[in-house]
Order: C-alpha cells, then structure tokens, then sequence
C-alpha cells in the first residue's frame, strides 16, 4: 500500500499544517478562483476502474483516517482526465474541522466545505513502487471531493461503521469489499486540475489534483463519528479530538488551475 507509517507517523495534529518545503513553489491545498481557471476542451472525462475486493484495511494514522488498497496489480485504476498514464489506487481518506463551517483543504472562491474526500492514486506506467513515485513530477493523481451536510450517504455509511474500532492512533482493523466509486459524485466530468503538492508531510510537489465540482452529501451524525476519532494512541493520558486535520491554503505562484468545463 503507499501510505508509509513511519512518514504519517510524524504527523502532528498540527491545524496550520507542517511549514511549506523551502522554495516549495507547488504547494497545496489552494483556493480555486473560478472565474480565473481555464476551461480546456483536450481535457478527457475521468475513467475510475475500481475493484471493491482490492480493499483491505482501513487504520487511524494519527492524522486521518485511510482505508487501503493492495496497489500490487492494475486492479483498480484511474486514467483519462487530465491525465497521460495509468494510475492505481493506493488509499483514500478525508479532512475535516471541528464543525460543518470549515474542514476542506482546497475552497472554490474561497467557500470552505465541511470535509473533503482524496483518492490517492501513483503512476504505474513509469514508475513500480508507490515510494518511487510519490518524489517524482506528476507520480501522484490524487482526485479531491467536497463534502456538504445534508441526506445520509448510504455507501459512506459501512466506512463510519468501522471508525469505532480505530479510534485511537496506530489502531487498524480488516476493511473489504468496499468500493470508493460509491463515494464519488454523480457527474465526474466536471473537475478542475492543477499541480500540487501532497498536503501532509512530506509535502512532495508530485500531484496531478483532479478537484471535482459536484460535492457528495453526508449525513450530520456521519461526520460526527469521524470526530469521535482521536489524534492519539490509547497510551496517551490526554485524548485528543481527530477534528481539523487540515492544511492551510498555499500561495498558486502562478499556476493555471485548468477546467474540464465552461
Ligand atoms: C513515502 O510515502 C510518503 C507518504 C505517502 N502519503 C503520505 C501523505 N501524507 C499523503 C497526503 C496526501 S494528500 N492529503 O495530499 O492527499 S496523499 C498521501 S500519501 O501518498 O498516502
Ligand atoms: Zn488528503
């Protein structure tokens, strides 16, 4: 799987996130002014190729949570979009805040979302190993959907259904036959793109962003379970609330962030 303990293990609940990498000039999360993005007609619509019996854990890293996927086999691909290669899934997870007033990483004219969902793909035409793609330029593709309060996700809710027994950092639990297209909107040709960063440490500048303009709708009760998680291990005298696990916005530096549509 792609997530490395030892990396997210650093994670600090840090709520302004870890300081940018020195000269980092393709960071993310950003804010996506639409009226400036760029609609460009080469853009492809995405094509996710997801197989629910490659699911196989999910675990608290300290910072989210991550359900992930044996990305041994081209199982459960991405391509398509922006994208020249084929991608595979390695992880999904989420961020979120303390309340349904903020909690995304990215915004869309500044609106801030309660959460938000990425789908962490690496490039396996180029490259064998997650690690060896995550240092390189566009060896992420990481899809982000936002996340608004309102009917219960029926899909979502196996997922909340297993929080309880990861409460505590480090905790895993087996995970299958869960497929993340369930998660994602009904429209998935309209998306903006950009190049990014990862947005934990180590903050690599290797991420395709595909962020979709159709949010998905959470239940209220859902996303309080995942603030019934916690930053730290069961060891820990003091307990801290998973809530605000995510980063502040990066300056653009010039960057286009492209449109799949007008
Ligand atoms: C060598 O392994 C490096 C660690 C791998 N990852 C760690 C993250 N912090 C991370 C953050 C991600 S995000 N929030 O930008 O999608 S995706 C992702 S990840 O690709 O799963
Ligand atoms: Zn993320």
């Amino acid at each position: 799987a792609c997530s490395s303990k030892y990396v997210l293990s650093q994670m600090h609940p840090m709520w302004q996130g870890p300081l940018a990498v020195p000269g980092g000039d393709r960071q993310s999360p950003i804010d996506i002014i639409v009226r400036k993005s760029v609609f460009d007609s080469a853009l492809k619509p995405l094509v996710t190729d997801y197989d629910p019996e490659t699911c196989q854990q999910i675990w608290n890293n300290g910072y989210s949570f991550l359900v992930e996927y044996d990305d041994t086999t081209d199982k459960s691909t991405l391509k398509g979009g922006p994208l020249q290669d084929q991608f595979r899934l390695c992880q999904f997870h989420f961020h979120w805040g303390e309340s349904n007033a903020w909690g995304s990483e990215h915004t869309v004219d500044r609106r801030l979302f309660p959460a938000e969902l990425h789908l962490v793909h690496w490039n396996s035409d180029k490259y064998s190993l997650f690690e060896e793609a995550v240092i390189e330029d566009n060896g992420l593709a990481v899809i982000g959907v936002f996340l608004k309060v309102g009917k219960r996700h029926e899909g979502l809710q196996k997922l909340v259904d297993a929080l309880p027994a990861i409460r505590h950092k480090d905790s895993v639990v087996e995970f299958n036959k869960f497929d993340p297209a369930c998660l994602l909107p009904t429209n998935t040709d309209n998306y903006w793109t950009y190049h990014g960063s990862l947005t934990t440490p180590p903050l690599t500048e290797a991420v395709t962003w595909i962020v979709m303009k159709q949010h998905i709708e959470v239940s209220h009760d859902q996303l309080a379970v995942f603030r019934s998680l916690l930053f730290t291990s069961a060891e820990e005298e003091v307990q801290k609330s998973m809530v605000n696990n995510f980063r502040v916005q990066q300056p653009l530096c010039g960057r286009t962030v492209r449109s799949s549509f007008t």
